[in-house]
């Protein structure tokens, strides 16, 4: 049985939704992304949507399922710096990063780098905006933390960061991928193969559901059906061409700046022929 990383995030839903439901007999190990990231590098997980960023680390031992993730071309809605001031005066100031990125948490210094010329002091902080406020300038939120955030009408600017990166570069921006031990699609192949139809097939049954899920997270996280009708029409949980090539310049800024030691294939399996032997 594949061990399987489950983000209960809400970006998250379309992909878990369906498929938490109809398998209970799936090995699900709960987490935050980076968790996950943490746990399929020492090999305590088989599978999991795991930071992009991470998988550009570990790209030589890992295989991408095809056709999954959580992109978006523009605004997220759930990737946020909360700001006391505009970004390129970030210079030198303190930025608290949450502890529950990698991929966002990189995308963040690239952006200030590259396109404001800012090196502000970075602080890794596990915890909610209030105290992130309390001790630095600025603070980068994710996922229902950061929804939760911005639904409390903070004092600080709000700066989205899908939304900053398309308007700089005109790319999509890969936010996770599924990723798994390369090894495994010769010890586990029929296992990877059969988990991808269960995830592909739940994911479109989601896609073909949204007021459920829509509902689920009003109840979840309250706001209005609207504004999740809106979150989640940002999303792309494909990975096709265009996706990839957003996350290779990703990564070429990820290896500009030494956050990746070297430029990553995107390996992906079971579409990928010419990684079969
Ligand atoms: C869109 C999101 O993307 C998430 C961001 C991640 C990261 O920054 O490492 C990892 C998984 C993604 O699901 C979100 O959290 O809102």
């Amino acid at each position: 049985m594949l061990r399987i990383g489950h983000n209960q995030n809400t970006n998250m839903l379309p992909m878990f939704y369906f498929l938490s439901q109809g398998n209970p007999d799936l090995d699900w190990v709960i987490g935050q992304p980076t968790t996950h990231n943490k746990l399929l590098a020492e090999g305590k997980i088989d599978l999991a949507p795991i930071s992009a960023f991470s998988y550009g680390e570990h790209w030589r031992d890992y295989a991408i399922l095809p056709d999954l993730s959580v992109s978006t071309k523009g605004r997220v809605g759930s990737i946020l710096l909360f700001t006391k001031y505009p970004l390129k005066e970030l210079d030198g100031r303190k930025v608290a990063l949450t502890s529950h990125s990698a991929t966002s948490v990189n995308l963040l210094k690239i952006i200030l780098k590259e396109f404001y010329h800012c090196m502000p002091e970075y602080v890794i902080m596990d915890a909610g905006l209030s105290e992130m406020m309390a001790e630095a300038d600025a603070g980068l939120l994710i996922a229902d933390q950061a929804i939760q955030a911005s639904l409390s009408k903070p004092e600080a600017q709000i700066i989205d960061l899908g939304e900053e990166w398309f308007r700089q570069t005109g790319c999509p921006m890969t936010f996770s991928v599924w990723a798994y031990p390369k090894y495994l699609i010769h010890e586990k192949g029929e296992e990877i193969r059969n988990i991808h139809e269960l995830l592909i097939s739940g994911r479109n049954k989601a896609l073909n559901h949204m007021d459920e899920i829509v509902n689920t997270c009003v109840q979840m996280l309250g706001a209005t059906s609207d504004f999740w009708v809106d979150y989640f029409n940002q999303f792309s949980y494909t990975l096709d061409s265009e996706l990839q090539r957003g996350l290779s310049r990703y990564f070429e800024y990820c290896v500009k700046y030494g956050q990746l030691e070297e430029q990553p294939e995107i390996l992906i399996w079971p579409e990928d022929l010419g990684l079969r032997e």
